[in-house]
């Protein structure tokens, strides 16, 4: 019986999230590999609307990659263009927009995240952050001749700035059905606090 309640129980979670979130966004923010893009994906239908990648935004914008855009531009280039596809993307909400890992870091970027959405920090640990980016090597900040230690210092200078984020949902090794549970909970729970803007 009580697998036959399950799907009910889980349909009535993503309800109350949707609910929760009204008009607003719900952006994911956090350091590369820890799951924005199909953690993101995953939560926008279960919530039943739209889903953006700033990142394949932009690379749509700019028909460039973001490796090439790195590469021709260099990063400032790269940032002003996130500012401005993110300041475009937020205000037609509501949306799940998952983010690129520096896009929080920007203070400019940062200030219109916090005025147009709830922000979720998808934090992990440094090994389970390796452990997925270094299947991939489409990230050019990673191209350096120690990446780990790269990705180390990156934390040690972010984390402290992606914990002003609405929510944290802690993103471990756990299946991605858990992972999409724990943000439509962490979403309900703040609306119940009071403190959803
Ligand atoms: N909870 C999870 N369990 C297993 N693999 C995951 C999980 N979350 C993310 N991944 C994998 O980690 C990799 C990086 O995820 P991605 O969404 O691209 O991260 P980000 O956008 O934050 O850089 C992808 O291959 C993705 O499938
Ligand atoms: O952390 C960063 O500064 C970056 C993260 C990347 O996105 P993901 O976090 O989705 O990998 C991408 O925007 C770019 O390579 C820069
Ligand atoms: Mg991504």
């Amino acid at each position: 019986m009580t697998d036959l309640l399950a799907p009910v129980a889980a349909s009535s979670l993503a309800e109350q999230a949707r609910a929760a979130l009204g008009k607003r966004n719900l952006v994911f923010v956090g350091l590369m590999g820890a799951g924005k893009s199909v953690i993101g994906k995953m939560v926008a239908q279960a919530l039943s609307i739209p889903f953006v990648d700033t990142d394949g935004e932009i690379e749509k914008v700019s028909r460039m990659t973001i490796a090439e855009l790195f590469a021709s531009y260099g990063e400032p280039e790269f940032r002003a263009l996130e500012a401005r596809v993110i300041d475009r993307l937020l205000k037609g909400g509501p949306r799940v927009i998952s983010t690129g890992g520096g896009a929080f870091i920007n203070d400019n970027t940062r200030r219109l995240i916090k005025q147009g959405g709830i922000s979720v920090w998808l934090k992990a640990d440094l090994d389970v952050l390796w452990e997925r980016v270094n299947k991939r090597d489409h990230r050019p900040l990673l191209k350096t001749e120690n990446p780990k230690a790269t990705l180390e210092n990156l934390m040690n200078h972010r984390y402290p700035i992606y914990a002003e984020a609405d929510l944290t949902v802690y993103s471990g090794n756990v299946r991605k059905e858990t992972m999409v549970t724990n943000v439509l909970s962490a979403v309900v729970e703040l609306a119940e606090k009071g403190q959803g803007k």
